[in-house]
């Protein structure tokens, strides 16, 4: 993740870096010392006691376990190792066979198997890894659950919201502080058991059980209980679309659907919401009829404009309009849709009224993508990258992409943790907060999944495939992981202050296939969430769009930069030369620069005298001897671009 910040460097002591690697190292040597053995029987009356007490001690702010104290400002984060990878159950919970505790073994994926447990304890509510003790239905013994990081849904506590889970193909593992544990990393892996609805004698009890979901969808939406109302509907309509049912009541389902439609809007599961409102449709030419169909129209069109299917939504509103004419909110809707397919088809923004309706409540655009300059090409040495599709001359927006998903630096979901990866053994500063959104967002919208999982990560899954079962939507945490680690950008902080530890991230999903180079031929701005990107020279079509990942003017901490973060060596033109420039020379280059930064930052250009500015020029000449004339002919210094932007400053003052 590459951050606008300058203040993107967390100081950790050398021990606390040697603490993190010990105790992910430490783990790793016992899980493959233990791998199979059998599980060994918890004292059930111990484990609860320790459940308990664990869980007041988090309620009254015990230190978390894993959180890595940092030096200064930074202060504590969440340190969770990663790169153990493992893909996501892809079996439906029915083709799963049951599996006791008891015939758990150590650091064993049980695949093939289901795990079907109630909790035990109350839950210790942790920042990274919140857990509880489970056991199985009329036993006594008990077993430790915890989840890694995906612990809500719908703004619920997922351990909290039920009693009753089934752990698909549970893993079996130990806690980074050895303790036996069954693992989740995965949310799809995890289900929760809700009470079964009875099957109906007849179609009358059948109808009247339907109908009492249905209310008590309804009643449960009043509350504002979303995930309930969903749950209620969704058992309502297994009722109602039995065909002793619909054939009796068609119109329960309908009803069923377009009161999940709602739920689902306000869930922001748009793919469902949309299928959802369509499969309210009556199609009846009586007055209720259409004002039903109305609503329906109204939420399909909504959830198709909310997925930026412009095109789609037009039909829905159209359709609304023709029933209800009068409807204020579809004309509004229809005007906006104009607005956007003017946006998405030409590129004609007014940045003014986007910029005029953004602030720190409401910091997301409602604006298209336009990217029809471009296109999606293989490009020599570094996998994929974007390409014009027509001559673009300097100043002209290249791209202009609306996020697919930012976590701004003052919003709840910001959470910055210590990630150590045990494939490269290095220690790096993650957005786990923006992997977390994403996962989210994908399992609410499983029609997002393939174009998120199409960008590059450096763990491409399985191979599987799969992202959807009968049990619901898939989707590989690691793989979300590693996307972010190399696709995420910083949209900077637009809405007040933000550090390192609540720096505001976003993934833009077409951005995400512009390759890196420091002499790029593009620069990026932001308007909230929607990316700018502005050519910065003429580019001719076919030629390949590039921004720079990192601006840092030293040649050896942007290769640094590019290898930790980015993962390659950069071997654009400027970094060829720069190679070949003795270390000497560039630890020289380096302390010129830092000196003008420092004359820069003390001396104001407003105030400066004749002497300061012979000061100044002969800085600049000591850096510009750095540079070797003939190779360095056609490429920028970026050592010199701060004291040479201070003198242009206070010549014009003179
Ligand atoms: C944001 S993605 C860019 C799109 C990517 N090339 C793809 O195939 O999807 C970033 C990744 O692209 C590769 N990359 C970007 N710029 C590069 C460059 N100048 N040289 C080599 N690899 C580069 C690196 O693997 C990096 O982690």
């Amino acid at each position: 993740m590459a951050s606008q910040q300058d203040g993107n460097t967390v100081f950790m002591t050398e021990q606390e870096s040697e603490r993190i690697r010990n105790v992910a190292k430490n783990r790793l040597k016992k899980c493959s010392e233990l791998a199979g053995n059998a599980r060994e029987r918890r004292d059930a009356t111990a484990a609860k006691q320790q459940a308990t007490g664990a869980s007041l001690m988090a309620d009254m702010g015990a230190p978390d376990p894993d959180l890595a104290q940092t030096k200064g400002r930074a202060g504590t984060f969440p340190a969770l190792p990663v790169g153990q990878v493992y893909p996501p159950c892809v079996v439906p919970l029915q083709d799963l066979q049951p599996i006791k505790l008891a015939d758990l073994q150590m650091e064993t994926h049980h695949r093939g198997r289901r795990l079907t447990v109630k909790r035990a304890s109350p839950v210790v509510p942790l920042i990274a890894r919140p857990w509880t003790m489970v056991q199985e239905e009329g036993e006594e013994d008990m077993e430790r659950l915890e989840l890694c990081l995906h612990k809500s849904r719908h703004g619920e506590d997922v351990l909290e919201s039920a009693s009753s889970f089934v752990i698909k193909e549970p893993y079996f593992t130990l806690t980074d502080q050895g303790e036996p544990t069954i693992r989740v990393d995965h949310p799809s892996d995890l289900i929760v058991c809700r009470d079964e609805i009875c099957d109906a004698k007849d179609a009358t009890e059948a109808e009247k059980t339907a109908k009492n979901c249905k209310d008590k969808g309804n009643s449960a939406l009043e509350k504002n209980k979303l995930a309930l109302a969903h749950a209620k509907y969704t058992d309502g309509l297994k009722v109602a679309r039995q065909d002793v049912v619909s054939e009796a009541s068609p119109d329960l389902a309908r009803d069923l659907f377009r009161n999940r439609a709602h739920v689902n809007l306000l869930l922001n599961q748009l793919d469902e919401a949309k299928s959802d409102a369509k499969a309210a449709l009556i199609g009846n030419e009586d007055e209720r009829s259409k004002d039903l169909d109305s609503k329906a129209y109204f939420r399909a069109g909504s959830a198709a404009y909310n997925l930026g299917e412009y095109q789609e939504a037009k039909g829905f509103f159209e359709e609304q309009l023709k029933l209800t004419p009068e409807n204020k909110t579809a004309i509004a809707y229809l005007k906006n849709i104009e607005v956007r397919l003017r946006e998405q088809g030409t590129g004609a923004y007014n940045f003014k009224k986007i910029r005029a309706n953004l602030s720190r409540a409401r910091p997301r655009v409602d604006a298209a993508s336009f990217l029809n300059n471009t296109k999606v090409e293989e490009s020599k040495g570094r996998g994929r990258g974007l390409f014009a599709t027509r001559d673009i001359p300097a100043g002209e927006i290249v791209i202009c992409e609306k996020a697919f998903c930012v976590v701004w630096g003052h919003e709840k979901e910001a959470l910055t943790a210590m990630t150590y990866d045990v494939r490269d053994d290095r220690i790096r500063v993650s957005p786990v907060g923006l992997s977390k959104a994403i996962v989210q967002k994908l399992l609410s919208n499983p029609s997002q999944i393939e174009k998120v999982m199409d960008l590059y990560g450096d763990y491409q899954g399985d191979g599987s495939g799969v992202s959807k079962t009968e049990d619901g939507p898939v989707v590989d945490t690691f793989r979300v992981h590693d996307i972010v680690s190399r696709n995420a950008f910083g949209p900077g902080s637009q809405f007040g202050d933000e550090g390192v530890s609540n720096a505001s991230t976003g993934l833009w999903i077409w951005a995400a296939y512009i390759n890196h180079s420091c002499v790029a031929n593009a620069k990026k701005e932001y308007i909230g969430d929607l990316m700018v990107l502005r050519a910065t020279r003429p580019i001719t079509a076919g030629e390949e769009i590039f921004h720079s990942y990192d601006e840092s003017s030293d040649y050896d901490a942007r290769q640094t930069s590019l290898m930790t973060t980015w993962g390659f060596e950069c071997s654009c033109p400027l970094c060829v030369a720069e190679k070949t420039d003795s270390p000497a020379v560039r630890k020289k280059r380096r302390d010129l620069a830092d000196d003008a930064d420092q004359f820069v930052s003390t001396e104001h250009y407003l105030d400066a005298k004749r002497l300061t500015i012979s000061k100044a020029k002969r800085l600049l000449k000591a850096i510009e001897d750095t540079y070797d004339e003939k190779k360095y002919k056609d490429l920028p210094r970026f050592a010199t671009q701060r004291i040479q932007e201070w003198l242009s400053l206070a010549n014009q003052k003179r």
